[in-house]
């Protein structure tokens, strides 16, 4: 019944996300038919409480066990109170909760059951995204891209842009608008930066009491200690050939490297590590993109996209810039996704993931089918 619907136009897809800041829940409403964007709905954003939050971390990097199930339980029940008001949609979008991405290794871990979450809200739900991807061999992440370049169409961009998300994690797509879908050889180049807001949280957190460096005000006051940002950006991931993807807490031994600092010169230094990452993964791109659309928390950090702007030649402006809601981008892209896994299109390729060929990763699952 979806699959027909959606053969004749776009339907409303509620799609989540639940990011590497372990901060809460977004929901955000699109219209799609899963090829394009027909307009974007309400969205909401639920965050987790203190104890949830701690859950979360303490079952982070763990692939099962205890931790891992009491962390998967927190994600569904603030998924499905995320969901009450949105209930009259065709379809749901469910990431989950990242708790461990190894993709050339163990696999990828997104804790919350889809089956469970359809039968509370009594409405289809496409989950388990990444799975497929790295079972064929791909990197799992990320998966934006394919909505990236709807967005591209969307704001009706005439050159190549590129999509800059600056979560816990930095991920980024150049996209060529001029091509006509984003299976198309050289429509999209993906990959993940290196670290960008997480570093900085887990420092402000340590040494501060606060959960991130609001408007950069700490870093503000520091100065970048450029021995430390080069040892740094002589990490092999840098030079490595994209696709590629990370973990939350790859890095997480960075922090060292600003050890010696004052909080000031640390946070500094750690929020010129996640612009430089950026720069180096921007020389990975193609060409030179018109312009950085910026999304995520991190756009609304000034002293992050200054050291952005003084780096690149090319305009660095947050998403709204053109339109866009870069609160709401991700779970949108899930929304988008779950339209695609409907159909049984393609969601990652060999330009996004690193996978072999063209892969529909994910599932739907439909209330009252449960085994
Ligand atoms: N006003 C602000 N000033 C500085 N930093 C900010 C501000 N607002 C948000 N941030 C940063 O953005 C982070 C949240 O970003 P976001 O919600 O995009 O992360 P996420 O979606 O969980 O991550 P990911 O995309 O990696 O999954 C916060 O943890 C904080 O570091
Ligand atoms: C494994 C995983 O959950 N990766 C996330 C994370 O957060 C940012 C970056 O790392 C990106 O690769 C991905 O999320 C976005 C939404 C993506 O898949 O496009």
């Amino acid at each position: 019944m979806l699959k027909a619907k959606l053969s004749k136009g776009p339907i409303r897809v509620a799609g989540t996300m639940s990011g590497t800041s372990l901060d809460g829940v977004d929901v955000a409403v699109l219209e799609t038919d899963g090829r394009q964007i027909f307009g974007f709905g309400e969205s909401d954003y639920r965050p987790y409480g203190v104890a949830e939050r701690r859950v979360l971390l303490q079952a982070l990097g763990q692939w099962d066990g205890p931790d891992v199930d009491r962390a998967s339980v927190s994600v569904q029940v603030a998924h499905t109170q995320a969901l009450r008001d949105f209930t009259d949609c065709d379809l749901v979008g469910f990431h989950g909760q990242t708790l461990a991405h190894e993709p050339r290794g163990r696999g990828t871990l997104q804790v919350g059951n889809g089956q469970k979450l359809a039968e509370a809200l009594n409405v289809p739900v496409a989950w388990d995204f990444r799975s497929a991807d790295v079972q064929m061999g791909g990197e799992g992440a990320p998966l934006a891209p394919f909505f990236h370049f709807a967005c591209a169409k969307w704001i009706a961009a005439e050159a190549p842009v590129v999509f800059l998300n600056l979560g816990g994690v930095g991920n980024l797509t150049w996209v060529d608008p001029g091509k006509s879908a984003p299976e198309e050889e050289g429509a999209l180049l993906a990959f993940d930066t290196g670290p960008a807001n997480a570093p900085i949280d887990d420092l402000l957190r340590a040494r501060c009491g606060v959960s991130y460096d609001k408007d950069g005000a700490l870093a503000r006051q520091g100065t970048v200690e450029t021995g430390a940002l080069e040892l740094f950006l002589a990490e092999s991931y840098f030079a490595r050939m994209p696709p590629k993807s990370l973990d939350r807490n790859d890095f997480s031994e960075m922090i060292t490297l600003v050890n010696e600092l004052s909080d000031a010169d640390a946070a500094a230094t750690l929020t010129g590590m996640a612009a430089a990452a950026v720069v180096q993964g921007i020389e990975h791109c193609p060409s030179l993109p018109v312009q950085v659309l910026v999304t995520g928390g991190g756009r609304k950090n000034p002293v992050l996209m200054e050291m952005l702007s003084a780096a690149l030649t090319c305009p660095v402006v947050p998403v709204e810039a053109v339109g866009l809601d870069g609160d709401m981008l991700e779970a949108q892209a899930f929304a988008f996704l779950a339209a695609r896994v409907a159909l049984g299109l393609p969601t990652s390729g060999p330009s996004t993931t690193g996978v072999g060929a063209l892969v529909g990763g994910g599932v739907v699952s439909y209330p009252g089918s449960a085994d």
